[in-house]
């Protein structure tokens, strides 16, 4: 199922990670089910990410159930066929039906060594594919010490969107995920979010036209909960979140969609 993204409809992406079994995903997929109802679908497209050995699972209880729950991969091979092996192409996920794949997560470019030529390759894969990427970027402590924050996520938006034009520029999803954000309980402040999110949005508007830079969707991502999601969502750049130990559980994770009905 293609997302619905007129106007930057706010998207809430539940990363989980390696965590869970077929089953688990199953039963947490039947959860947010029961949990969310077609108002917050109207008003937030709500994806989840399970990994590979679930996606099929989620997909079938997504298709039987007629969900409006969308669903992708946390990754995708650059390649597209061929011996890789452990590799999942773009293919194959689009063949289960994924409508997303995050590439260049923070946990891929430091435990796999990606840069940022691999997730081009790999956000290209995706697109090659009709799967929208998003495109993870984010600074460390050190960067973040130094002020050096919106230099660096710039340096890899240019690097993640080589080659890619503006008409396939237009679908694509950019997380800004600091490091020192994710799983520490260390969140950015909104206006942290914000300085990010709305200078990535100025790069593409170079990189591209103000028509793009308007359309792309850009998330917040690191340590986001329900007790933090109202203030981050009020900032004018901020068009969604990637959240990832939160996304596990679902009565926090619908808290996070109805981000409208809490305070700021
Ligand atoms: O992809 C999600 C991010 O890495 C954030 O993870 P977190 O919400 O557990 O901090």
């Amino acid at each position: 199922m293609a997302p619905a993204t007129p106007s930057r409809k706010p998207l809430m992406a539940g990363n989980w990670k390696m965590n869970g079994s077929h089953l688990e995903a199953i039963a947490l997929v039947q959860k947010l089910a029961f949990g969310l109802k077609e108002a917050d679908y109207e008003a937030v497209d709500v994806a989840v990410l399970p990994p590979f050995t679930a996606i099929r699972s989620v997909q079938t209880s997504v298709d039987a159930d007629r969900l409006q729950l969308l669903y992708g991969a946390q990754d995708v091979s650059q390649h597209a066929s061929g011996a890789y092996t452990g590799e999942v192409s773009g293919a194959m996920l689009a063949k289960l039906g994924c409508s997303f794949v995050t590439v260049g997560h923070s946990e891929r470019r430091q435990y796999h060594s990606e840069d940022d030529a691999t997730v081009n390759a790999k956000a290209r894969a995706a697109i090659a594919n009709e799967i929208v990427p998003i495109v993870c970027v984010g600074e460390g402590l050190e960067v973040r010490k130094a002020g050096g924050q919106v230099a660096h996520c710039l340096a890899q938006v240019d690097g993640a969107l080589e080659k890619i034009t503006a008409e396939q520029a237009r679908t694509l999803v950019i997380a800004y995920e600091p490091v020192w954000a994710i799983g520490t309980g260390e969140v950015a402040t909104p206006q942290d979010a914000q300085e990010v999110c709305g200078a990535v949005r100025t790069r593409l508007a170079e990189l591209y036209d103000g028509g793009v830079a308007d359309q792309v969707r850009i998330l917040y991502g690191g340590s986001v909960k329900g007790a933090n999601i109202a203030g981050i969502m009020a900032q004018a750049d901020v068009d969604g979140a990637l959240v990832g130990g939160a996304s596990l559980d679902p009565g926090e994770f619908v808290k996070i969609c109805r981000y409208r009905d809490l305070p700021v």
